[in-house]
């Protein structure tokens, strides 16, 4: 596959977004440069054209050793570039030619001089499609830019009827929430003279290169299939995967780039996952020590009411977190995984019979279900529900995670304070910190990210969804008995 086009070196455009699409397609890519802009997300500040035979010395390198699937024509900057092109296309005659009529840049720079008009008007009936966006398509038809898609089609078929080629007509630039493209021949070349390929319009500004790389994807497409059709229904999607995952990719400050391989995975290093969980958990883990259940109890001034409604709600809690535990087990992938999870839901309910003998026999307190509980588990449950072992350890995670870091620290606070023997939460916090606990956190943590790397993107995601939901919960949970005790 080769691009004949112009060099972007922000990377979003240009043979750039070409060799990026041909490879995210599954093509080989090669491209011979026509002209080197120095341009960014912003907009184009300069344009150079090296000599058009050096052009010709590229294009003929190419040909006379290595056999062309396709080519696709981007930027060609003036006509004696054009000229260069010309015959050598007319010379090599490459199976699949696509031409996108690049003449003004999406922040309206020029990209071709307006003298070499007519030598692009000349070089259309030399390709097989034409990919013009609407302003480009009004100029080569001598008409106003088409004000709607109905209108944008005619004018596609009487381009396809001047040149002989097929359109790929846009809707790139049009207004709504749909974002349409059609194939236009009368000729007989498609199933019907107008094939259209509905699409979503996705809300960015990152739209950087969707016309080059929309042209070089259709011309590797084409180069597999065959089949303008099918080429299209295969790229479209692909397309509008890569501008809606472009937020990803955080490029410049401006119109920035599509994400063109949005569909790879991008393989996790170990550890990669659960550190990027632990910087997602940071907010939540600072507002815990912010909170004034938190600040009284390790003061032990806490309000002895409050401390029982913590108890209660915990030990309510640790039943419907042990049945999800088990639920983690029954799902695990591995039998070490397996009996780490069934090993912690038994400990789980070994705690809650701890709780109420030692703790709760003694207070008189309510047994009722509080509503942060009620949540925190139900979240727990519908994680189950989702069947994805990952969702589930994901969103397991955080009462590991979390109540092991903050035990860590209220111990460590009390074994500063000189472990006052007076302090009414004493015995508590020197059980809070538990090494236990805290080796079964970390093998929690190990157990997270490797089902993280296992996973798929979409999995990935929901699981950084799940974790993070119960960690916000965490935070309410031990702000419950100051708002329900
Ligand atoms: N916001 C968007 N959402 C979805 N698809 C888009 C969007 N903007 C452009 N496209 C698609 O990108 C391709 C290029 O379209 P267009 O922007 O019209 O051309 P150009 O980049 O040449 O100006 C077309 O397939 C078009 O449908
Ligand atoms: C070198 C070069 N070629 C083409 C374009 C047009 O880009 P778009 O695909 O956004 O219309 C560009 N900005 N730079």
């Amino acid at each position: 596959m080769l691009s004949i086009a112009g060099s972007d070196p922000s990377g979003g455009a240009g043979i750039q977004a070409d060799l990026k699409s041909i490879a995210a397609l599954g093509g080989y890519g090669m491209a011979a440069i026509t002209a080197l802009t120095a341009q960014n997300t912003l907009g184009v500040q300069a344009v150079h054209v090296p000599p058009a035979a050096f052009l010709g010395q590229q294009l003929d390198a190419i040909s006379d050793d290595i056999t062309i699937d396709a080519v696709k024509i981007g930027m060609l900057g003036n006509a004696e570039v054009i000229h260069v092109v010309r015959s050598w296309l007319e010379k090599v005659r490459p199976a699949v030619v696509v031409l996108d009529p690049v003449m003004v840049a999406t922040s309206g720079d020029r990209l071709l001089r307006e003298s070499a008009e007519a030598a692009l008007l000349a070089l259309l009936p030399l390709a097989d499609l034409i990919t013009p966006n609407l302003a480009e398509l009004a100029i080569l038809v001598g008409e106003p830019q088409a004000q709607d898609w109905a209108d944008a089609l005619e004018q596609g078929k009487r381009l396809a009827a001047a040149t002989g080629a097929t359109i790929l007509v846009k809707g790139g630039h049009l207004g709504g929430d749909a974002c349409p493209d059609a194939l236009v021949n009368a000729g007989g070349l498609l199933s019907r003279p107008v094939v259209e390929v509905a699409g979503d319009r996705i809300p960015t500004r990152n739209s950087h290169g969707t016309g080059c790389s929309l042209s070089s994807g259709m011309a590797t497409a084409q180069a597999r299939l065959g089949d303008w059709e099918a080429s299209l229904r295969q790229v479209k999607p692909w397309l509008t995967g890569a501008l809606q995952a472009s937020s990803q990719l955080e490029v410049g400050a401006g119109n920035g780039p599509i994400n063109h391989f949005h569909h790879l995975q991008q393989p996790l290093a170990a550890g990669e996952f659960a550190a990027a969980l632990r910087q997602a958990t940071a907010p939540d883990l600072e507002a815990i020590y912010g909170l004034e259940f938190i600040r009284d109890l390790a003061a032990g001034t806490l309000a002895e009411h409050q401390f029982a409604y913590y108890l209660a709600q915990d030990a309510i809690y640790l039943n419907g977190y042990s049945r999800v535990l088990a639920r983690a087990s029954a799902l695990a992938p591995t039998e070490a995984a397996q009996l780490f999870w069934a090993r912690s839901a038994q400990q789980c309910l070994e705690v809650e019979s701890e709780l109420h003998r030692n703790w709760l026999s003694t207070r008189s307190v309510e047994h009722v279900l509080g509503p942060v509980t009620k949540s925190y588990v139900d979240h727990l449950l519908a994680a189950s529900a989702s069947g994805s072992y990952g969702v589930l350890v994901a969103a397991l995670l955080p009462c590991f995670w979390l109540y092991a870091e903050v035990g860590k620290t209220l111990h460590a606070q009390f074994l500063e304070a000189g472990a006052p023997a007076a302090h009414p939460y004493a015995g508590w916090l020197r059980t809070y910190a538990d090494e236990d606990f805290a080796q079964a956190t970390r093998e929690a943590i190990a157990m997270v990210d490797d089902a993280a790397r296992k996973a798929s993107g979409d999995e990935r995601e929901a699981m950084v969804e799940a974790f993070k939901h119960s960690s916000r919960f965490e935070v309410e949970f031990f702000d419950a008995p100051r708002l329900h005790a």
